[in-house]
């Protein structure tokens, strides 16, 4: 029967009464609120089939809204999102740090001070606030209005620009990684690409091209301002960042993202890392972007004429770790629209994509030995475009020189592994050799790093640097099997063998302990 739908739905969709179906077809579809698991519905729900119904109407998430519905469509329901029961509850007490930029080209100790607070914010936050920017609000303002005039304008000439040909430097679509499988965002972009090698002016949709031309050069000249600044932080040439050439570029997402019918079921902007050097969000006064802090949600609140400064993941990868590249989202909301403007700092020029990126060699040393192996941009867009599939996890991964982290640790000479060396009850990181070696009768043969991560979340600077990153990393990710039930990976470890428990042995455990 519903492979009947879906028939439907590619026949349908070409006709201008289609968006009447998708109302129809959600609240057939969906029974309940509560999200049951993907694969446990898979005879009533043909993704693919829902997917290219949708994206064939070009006309995204907005003209779903136009036509009416009321339910979301299934393909945007996001597994186990469940907001109001998170362990990451969004805390109040935290809040992204502002940075004000006025007179730091005048007043040198005042940059002093200005640097300070970036490298802060940037070690403990990745993200920050900066006002007194240069950039004229009325600049910002009519950005935003020249994207809403895009989103909002007559259906048929804003459908003229969808497309998902990679090669197009100015194009429309929704969710870039729609054909992927997990749920998909409420919301649609509208992609620039502005340097190197920019687009001729006439690509540019007229509604909102001459602002996006004088937007992006400003937002040029700002990068390169706080380039300058990171550079600074990270006691190098104040030029360093900006004589990257994989650096060097710069393209803008503009987002757009409806009122949402069933925000609870679905997420704006799902949880990922940005994959560029450094990127500047300009946002609307709506919120919903939150930031992932100290395993917290923290809603990154809307500031009118300031710009909000993220570290992307090459930066982490070449601070080795120094400047946190951190998780964000935005939540979906039944208000709206909300429209922001990401603009990503990296050359996606073939020149700019085959250069050698590795941790910077003046930040390392023997504490702080290189945590990342050289690569290059492409290899690591190609892992998350090709083979990781967008999953909203860290690219940075596979370029962990992570297996050997924890032994490096324990052969990291005595003078450094010594400061963590400690028999101390109530400290969250210590080393040491038998935990009970003045109890017990024998003694173990091995030395143990004892890390407490939970429940009062662990300060990654608390560990030592040559094995912080794999650690939190690990916590997180038996955290998430442990606690979320959800599908985890499990890696081919050679020459090992998987043992796993079976429903009865699980029985008679339960039989025997309810019997004590
Ligand atoms: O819309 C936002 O506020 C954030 C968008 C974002 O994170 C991105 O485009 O990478
Ligand atoms: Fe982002």
């Amino acid at each position: 029967m519903y492979c009947d739908i879906s028939l439907a739905i590619r026949k349908i969709c070409f006709r201008p009464a289609c968006f009447r179906f998708w109302s129809h077809l959600a609240s057939m579809v969906v029974t309940s609120t509560k999200l049951k698991s993907e694969e446990s519905n898979n005879f009533t729900y043909d993704r693919t089939a829902e997917v290219k119904a949708f994206d064939d109407t070009k006309l995204g998430v907005k003209g779903l809204l136009d036509s009416g519905v009321t339910k979301i469509p299934r393909m945007f329901y996001h597994a186990k999102l469940d907001l109001n029961n998170e362990t990451t509850k969004s805390d109040s007490k935290f809040s992204v740090p502002i940075i004000d930029l006025k007179d730091i080209d005048i007043n040198s100790s005042l940059r002093v001070e200005v640097v300070d607070k970036v490298l802060s914010a940037c070690k403990k936050w990745g993200f920050f606030h900066v006002i007194n920017h240069g950039i004229p609000i009325e600049v910002l303002d009519e950005m935003i209005c020249g994207i809403r005039r895009f989103h909002e304008q007559n259906a048929e000439v804003r459908k003229s620009f969808y497309s998902r040909d990679n090669n197009k430097k100015v194009r429309y679509f929704s969710n870039v990684d729609l054909f992927r499988g997990h749920g998909a965002n409420w919301r649609d972009s509208i992609y620039f690409l502005l340097s190197p090698d920019p687009p001729n002016p006439e690509e540019i949709p007229a509604l909102c091209r001459d602002i996006v031309i004088e937007y992006s050069k400003k937002i040029g000249a700002l990068g390169f301002i706080i380039f300058e600044l990171l550079s600074e932080a990270l006691g190098l040439n104040h030029s360093y960042l900006n004589e990257l050439d994989s650096a060097d570029g710069q393209f803008i997402l503009s987002h757009y993202y409806p009122a949402c019918p069933e925000p609870e079921l679905t997420l704006g902007t799902s949880k990922h890392t940005d994959s560029s050097f450094m990127t500047i969000l300009l946002q609307d006064q709506m919120g919903g972007l939150q930031v992932l802090h100290e395993n917290q949600w923290v809603d990154v609140h809307p500031v009118h004429g300031s710009l909000v400064v993220n570290i992307g993941d090459f930066l982490q990868l070449i601070t080795n770790g120094m400047f946190a590249s951190v998780y964000h989202r935005v939540l979906a909301r039944n208000i709206g629209p909300r429209i922001s403007v990401a603009s990503f700092f990296i050359n996606t020029s073939p020149h700019g994509t085959s250069k050698v990126v590795g941790p910077i060699k003046e930040l390392l040393s023997e504490e702080n030995p290189p945590i990342y192996r050289d690569t290059t941009v492409k290899d690591v867009m190609a892992h998350y475009f090709d083979e990781k599939g967008l999953d909203g996890n860290t690219p940075l991964k596979p370029f962990r020189r992570s297996w050997r982290r924890r032994r490096e640790f324990h052969e990291m000479p005595q003078t450094l592994k010594g400061e963590y060396y400690s028999r101390e009850v109530m400290k969250k990181v210590k080393y040491g050799s038998n935990i009970d070696l003045y109890q017990s009768k024998y003694t173990d043969w091995r030395d143990t790093l004892f890390c407490v991560m939970g429940p009062e979340p662990l300060h990654p600077q608390e560990l030592s640097p040559i094995c912080r990153d794999v650690t939190m990393e690990y916590s997180r990710e038996v955290e998430i099997t442990l606690e979320d039930d959800r599908w985890v990976n499990v890696p081919h470890v050679p020459g090992a063998l998987v043992v796993n428990i079976g429903d009865l042995l699980q029985v008679l455990y339960h039989l025997q302990h309810s019997a004590l």
